[in-house]
């Protein structure tokens, strides 16, 4: 049975400091890279969530010793990869766009398989490209197989990534260890995400492999070795988010501490964003302050960079004082399920008055009553529910345990803000 959890309304204005655990990005493009090091590796506060763990499995599946150490790090031990074996991505894009690549510089038979909904998301351009850097893969979605040889030749590939950064990271992640490298070439509308892709590329420099990012929309990673990792995993700003949101929300000041002064993560975006809703925005040593204004404003805003933070602006636009336009987020329509949808359907069952646009959403705000908020297994419809709840009574999220995928326990990390609020 689905769980049911009514969300709770904010008593006051929410006052709470709320560490965060760590990003999903980094944990698991490190667990990737760690996985084809010259030598083992240690990740200091990596996230311990669904995503991860489902990336830790399948590296495990393939040979890869990946090892509790101390203080919840991980540990992990680079062997020669071999199938057979059976990938579980569950719904993570990660999984599902990193690890392919991997396989195939495995030996054996490698099966590829996740949730229902998993099997809708895009996949086929990152399959193709490994079978024309020389894989030899059954199918174009999940479930798939792959027959690894235990090496891979790589070399130049023109691809379609205007659906999603991931299939550019999955071919740079894992291109060291092709025979002669990679030269990814993007050809179609932009590529959404780009700061997932600075990531890949900033983490893959970090580990001494050479990178040239300099020609637009063309990545060249030359063949060689990957050094260990002795990483610290900074705080996951995305999922840092829906907390702020509450102090913005409801006009109270939430801390987050460890913001990184200096990221790749899509989610410092919130910064400005929260900024232009109206909120005060501080980044001290302490963190990152946010302290909310009697009345959110309107924000028109392309998300094209930061798509993940969708759910939560568009959970803020619909408490603001006027109509709000989300612009850029086509491609969200391929994301856990298609958010655009997901955010105007739940928003409107709630009294609110929500249009899709080609590329994104125009919300209206209205008095909003409670209601069931379907999180159609997103972890960020599920915390965009959250949001609502605050100020909406009777808001009563469907499946909040969705939220697992990259926050360990979300609903107690909720009610302890809360908590010190009253
Ligand atoms: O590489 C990554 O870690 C991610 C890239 C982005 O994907 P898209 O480019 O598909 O939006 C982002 O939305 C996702 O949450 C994580
Ligand atoms: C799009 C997301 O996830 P994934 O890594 O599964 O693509 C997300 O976390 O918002």
């Amino acid at each position: 049975m689905t769980q049911l959890w009514p969300a709770p309304v904010a008593p006051a204005a929410v006052r709470a400091t709320v560490p965060v655990p760590g990003s999903k990005s980094i944990t698991n493009r490190a667990l990737v890279l760690a996985a084809l090091a010259e030598s083992p590796s240690t990740l200091r506060a990596p996230l311990r969530s669904r995503d991860t763990e489902l990336m830790a499995g399948a590296l495990r599946s393939l040979g890869v010793e990946v090892q509790d150490g101390p203080e919840g790090s991980w540990q992990v031990t680079p062997t020669a990869l071999r199938g057979p074996a059976e990938v579980d991505c569950g719904l993570a894009g990660t999984v599902m766009r990193f690890v392919p690549p991997v396989a195939a510089l495995a030996s054996g038979r490698i099966t590829f398989d996740g949730d229902p909904q998993a099997r809708q998301r895009p996949l086929g351009t990152v399959l193709d490209a490994l079978r024309e850097l020389g894989a030899d893969i059954d199918g174009n979605a999940l479930p798939f197989d792959v027959h690894g040889t235990g090496k891979l030749a790589g070399g130049a590939v023109t691809i379609d990534a205007s659906a999603s950064s991931q299939f550019v990271s999955g071919l740079l992640l894992s291109a060291p260890r092709f025979e002669q490298g990679v030269v990814v070439l993007h050809e179609g509308s932009p590529v959404p995400s780009l700061p997932h892709i600075e990531m890949t590329v900033s983490m893959l420099r970090a580990a001494g492999v050479d990178v040239d990012d300099q020609e637009p929309n063309t990545w060249r990673v030359a063949p060689g070795k990957i050094h260990a990792l002795n990483v610290e995993i900074e705080p996951d700003l995305s999922n840092a988010t829906p907390f702020l949101a509450a102090a913005a929300a409801t006009g109270g000041t939430v801390t987050v501490p460890g913001w990184p002064a200096q990221t790749t993560q899509a989610g410092d975006a919130i910064r400005h964003i929260l900024g232009q809703l109206g909120a005060q925005v501080q980044r001290t040593t302490a963190g990152l302050t946010v302290t909310g204004p009697e009345e959110l404003t309107p924000i028109d805003i392309d998300l094209h960079d930061v798509g993940e933070l969708t759910p939560t602006v568009a959970a803020l636009a619909a408490l603001a004082a006027g109509r709000s336009r989300l612009r850029g987020i086509a491609h969200l329509r391929g994301h856990e399920t298609d958010r655009l949808a997901a955010l105007q359907n739940e928003l409107n069952k709630l009294g609110g008055a929500v249009e899709q646009t080609p590329d994104g959403l125009l919300i209206e705000p209205r008095p909003l009553s409670g209601g069931n908020w379907h999180s159609y297994a997103d972890h960020r419809m599920a915390t965009a529910g959250a949001i609502l709840g605050l100020k909406v009574p009777g808001v009563v999220v469907e499946d909040i345990a969705t939220t697992a995928k990259t926050i360990p326990d979300f609903p107690g990390m909720w009610a302890a803000m809360l908590e010190g609020s009253a």
